[in-house]
């Protein structure tokens, strides 16, 4: 039997799972680990942590499944995207903390950029705005903080990554620094239209190029592990940022097609082909994939907090203590109440784009209780999804060769699990739900990519026949009460803003 081996490296977790010849799980092993949070609004992750956690669950994955490293054919990797590492290139120690995307610390550099009127040339090349969840900002700010940084990185002695350059190179023992299109297209330096670093977004932020890594198509040759990690060399063939990786597994490849993943945050993305198409209304553009040279592009919708409310109430409020909980409770609610949260702890992100704004909590009455605030929080996430989707289809509507918002919506991660929630989520965006028989997408999606290069999985349009689903939502609610509810929502965004 051949296999390959996908690394999902996560925000809070590493995963490994092991793909067989029809793309099947065969074996899971996961390791979290620690989240530091030095000041209000920082966020970061102590490298090491990463790659021993990513080595970690390779092995165990392995001996778990009971097989060995000559029997595994390539590996993909996906990872939490924009987190940003900077490392010496002899030694390979890092010169700080990685910094996570959900990090604010970048908001003032970000607006003296705007406010000096950059946003505009960042975004016609980029496609993202500037905000501290992008790379960019935060290299800067490494190289800004760190004595003598910025001229060990002009003379070559420093490296720039995401984190899928990172573990290429710790697992290549330093043989290749690379990334693939669809992580350059988040660090708020390359140029997703003419597929190449931007000279002119690296010298407004003082960026040596020098520290930039080569950028690849997704399904590649990204290097080879060192001998000593699995006992022989086994090829990277595959990279790509986890939403791009699910949006792959999603088989989400002709446009139009869309999918959502709702783990701690939820991030939708609309396949828009070989155009990329500006956003009217505040939404990411980005590279679903690149194969064979030819990039494909997406409108991206970027939720900060989908799952992690339900954390929250787990965690923070100890409400309950399984997020399956959230079900019944919900269930159990009071039709008669409407309570509305606007989970907007980080504050709000697309379409909203509002670092300040924080959490609240309208319509309460002296009966609401736990089963009120169940619902909410799970309605929460349905509403933010049709906050995304209006505006992607406002987007898509207004280019000239296609008409009309998507019919489907393609979902996954963990809370995709809850039915409720599923349900609720079709009702209020009116359109129909597609849940798949295997949730494991993301990783499913750098796994392909892998096996594709290998010559062990199908191409594009096989794999896509691949897809299979486990359960459809349609909507359920009448008219008039979606629109009521979404009205009431719309309501309650504005008023929080507005604390
Ligand atoms: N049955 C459920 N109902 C509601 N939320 C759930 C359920 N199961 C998991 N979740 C939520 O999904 C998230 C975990 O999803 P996962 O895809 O593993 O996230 P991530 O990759 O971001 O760590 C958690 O925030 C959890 O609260
Ligand atoms: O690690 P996840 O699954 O929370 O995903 C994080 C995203 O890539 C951030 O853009």
């Amino acid at each position: 039997m051949t296999y390959i081996l996908a690394i999902d490296q996560g925000t809070t977790s590493s995963r490994a799972i092991l793909f067989d010849e029809a793309l099947h799980v065969t074996a899971v092993a996961q390791e979290e680990f620690p989240q530091h949070y030095p000041q209000s609004g920082w966020v970061e992750h102590d490298a090491s942590d990463l790659w021993s956690t990513v080595a970690g669950t390779c092995r165990a994955v392995i001996e778990r499944a009971g097989i060995t490293a000559a029997e595994i054919a390539a590996i993909g990797i996906t990872n939490q995207r924009e987190t940003t590492l900077v490392w010496d290139r002899e030694t390979g120690q890092p010169i700080h903390n990685a910094i996570v995307w959900q990090d604010r610390r970048t908001a003032a550099i970000c607006a003296a950029l705007r406010e000096a009127g950059h946003e505009d040339m960042v975004t016609e090349r980029t496609g993202l705005l500037l905000d501290p969840y992008f790379s960019g900002t935060k290299l800067k700010w490494i190289l800004d903080n760190t004595e003598g940084a910025r001229a060990r990185a002009k003379a070559g002695k420093l490296l720039f990554g995401t984190v899928d350059s990172f573990l290429i190179w710790k697992a290549t023992g330093g043989a290749s620094h690379v990334t693939d299109a669809t992580n350059a297209a988040r660090t708020l330096l390359y140029d997703i239209r003419k597929g190449r670093w931007s000279r002119t977004i690296c010298d407004l932020l003082d960026i040596p190029m020098e520290m930039l890594p080569e950028v690849k198509d997704c399904s590649a040759d990204f290097g080879v592990t060192r001998n000593d990690l699995f006992g022989r060399p086994i090829p990277i063939f595959g990279v790509a940022g986890d939403q791009q990786a699910a949006t792959i597994g999603q088989a989400c490849f002709r446009p139009g097609m869309l999918k959502s993943t709702y783990g701690t945050g939820c991030f939708a993305l609309l396949n828009t082909g070989a155009t990329p198409v500006r956003s009217r209304n505040r939404l990411l553009t980005t590279i679903a994939y690149q194969l064979d040279g030819t990039p494909t592009y997406a409108l991206e919708g970027s939720i900060f907090v989908a799952g992690a409310v339900v954390q929250w109430l787990r965690d923070g409020l100890k409400m309950i203590r399984a997020a399956s909980e959230t079900q019944p409770l919900a269930e159990a609610a009071d039709p008669a109440q409407s309570v509305i949260l606007v989970p907007a702890f980080t504050g709000l992100g697309a379409p909203y784009w509002n670092a300040e704004c924080r959490g609240a909590i309208f319509g309460l009455s002296r009966n609401s209780g736990p089963a009120e605030l169940a619902r909410a929080a799970l309605e929460s996430v349905g509403y933010q999804t049709r906050d995304l989707l209006e505006a992607m289809h406002l987007d898509w509507s207004g280019e000239s060769d296609h008409a009309g918002a998507p019919a489907t919506l393609r979902v996954d991660g963990g809370m995709s699990a809850s039915d409720w929630t599923m349900q609720f989520l079709s009702d209020i965006i009116g359109a129909s739900v597609d849940r798949p028989v295997t949730l494991e997408t993301t990783a499913m999606g750098a796994a392909w990519l892998a096996g594709l290069r290998a010559g062990l999985y199908p191409a594009q349009e096989s794999f896509a026949e691949m897809w299979a689903l486990e359960r459809t939502f349609t909507p359920q609610m009448p008219e008039s009460l979606r629109g009521e509810k979404y009205r009431a929502w719309k309501r309650a965004v504005a008023a929080a803003q507005q604390v």
